[in-house]
């Protein structure tokens, strides 16, 4: 029995990682909670002939609460998206907020689910989770994740159109790590090698391809928004996994953007490698029944990754101290 609950469920995201959902047979019950609009989604959705039962849930008569009764996983694609010209962090004053109130509602109603975090800016929105969760005192590392998915579909796809076979994409394994924004592909680890030969200029095209996609999509949809229906087919992506995992199949990794402490030494060896005592970063981690089970090492990255490490860490310091002191000076 699995419950999955969207908050933000009615968006450009919400709708389709909600039917993305609604197809996993593993999923019972699926909660959409938004402040419009989930009594249609729900009742669009549940003519699906899956097993999932759904309902939506809107903000009268607690029905944040009643949406996240019972609830096993969490999904957080609530709030607004980027226009051309935005940052993410620009996205924060409004959104902040929002997920403020949403983890809030987890922590006090289903403290033990896991929440996996795609409103932006990710890399402060998750220390916003974890603050709220601390102050309610039941913060567990090994169970918030920031979705960083998306970078990694969209390396495995254009890695593919280097290799001029988009049929080899969903193969094709590139560790993307940093954070959302400070986003850091370690394309020498790539599980299909890029071409030998393959020049630097055109190396620098692809990670900045993969670095700055967002912006891509951002540009082309004019006005309209951000990256929905990839984003969905990536959060259902990291959702299934945590569900594999939990259902106890073994030695599933996947790159998220977690609290350090996750791992079972303090994300110690992590720290080393990127020089600096962060205590968030997106890694691959192994995933279990409880959540992360440990922080994998970089591995051996080459110069060039080096420096985009090293150019990434002290954006993602000042990400994540925003969403903590956002959650200092709230009263909560
Ligand atoms: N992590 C990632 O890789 C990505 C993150 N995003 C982010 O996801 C977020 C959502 O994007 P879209 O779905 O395109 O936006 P959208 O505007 O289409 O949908 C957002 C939904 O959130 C709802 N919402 C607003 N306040 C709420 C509240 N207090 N409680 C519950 N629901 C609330 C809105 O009613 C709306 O239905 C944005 O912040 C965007 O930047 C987008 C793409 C990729
Ligand atoms: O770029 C944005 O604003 C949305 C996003 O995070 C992405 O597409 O990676």
């Amino acid at each position: 029995m699995v419950k999955a609950v969207v908050l933000g469920a009615a968006g450009g995201i919400g709708q389709p990682l909600s039917l993305l959902l609604k197809n996993n047979p593993s999923v019972t019950e699926l909660s959409l909670y938004d402040i419009v609009n989930t009594p249609g989604v729900a009742a669009d959705l549940s003519h699906i002939s899956t097993p999932a039962k759904v309902v939506g849930y809107l903000p009268p008569d607690d029905g944040l609460k009643k949406a996240l009764t019972g609830a096993d996983i969490v999904v957080i694609p609530a709030g607004v998206p980027r226009k051309p010209g935005m940052t993410r962090d620009d996205l924060f004053k409004i959104n902040a907020g929002i997920v403020r109130d949403l983890a809030t509602g987890i922590a006090t109603t289903a403290p033990k689910a896991f929440v996996l975090v795609i409103s932006n800016p990710v890399n402060s929105t998750v220390p916003i989770v974890v603050e709220v969760f601390k102050k309610h005192g039941v913060f567990d590392p090994k169970r918030i994740f920031g979705v960083t998915t998306l970078d990694v579909v969209r390396a495995s796809t254009f890695v593919a159109e280097v290799h001029g076979d988009l049929g080899k994409a969903p193969t094709v394994v590139v560790p993307v790590i940093g954070g959302h924004s400070g986003i850091v592909p370690l394309l020498s680890q790539s599980s299909h090698p890029l071409p030998s030969g393959f020049a630097q200029e055109s190396l620098e095209a692809l990670t900045y391809r993969i670095q700055f996609g967002g912006d891509e999509v951002v540009k082309a949809k004019d006005g309209a928004g951000s990256a929905t229906l990839s984003m969905a087919y990536a959060g259902v992506e990291f959702t299934n996994k945590i569900i594999r995992a939990v259902k106890g199949e073994k030695g599933i990794v996947a790159p998220s953007f977690v609290h350090l402490s996750a791992d079972k030494n303090g994300g110690e060896a992590l720290k080393k490698e990127i020089g600096r005592d962060l205590d968030y970063f997106s890694a691959p981690i192994e995933l279990g029944p409880e959540g992360v089970v440990a922080i994998k090492s970089l591995g051996k990255v080459t110069d060039y990754e080096a420096g985009l490490i090293k150019t990434a860490v002290p954006e993602l310091a000042i990400n994540i101290e925003k969403g903590v002191s956002f959650i200092d000076s709230s009263k909560l």
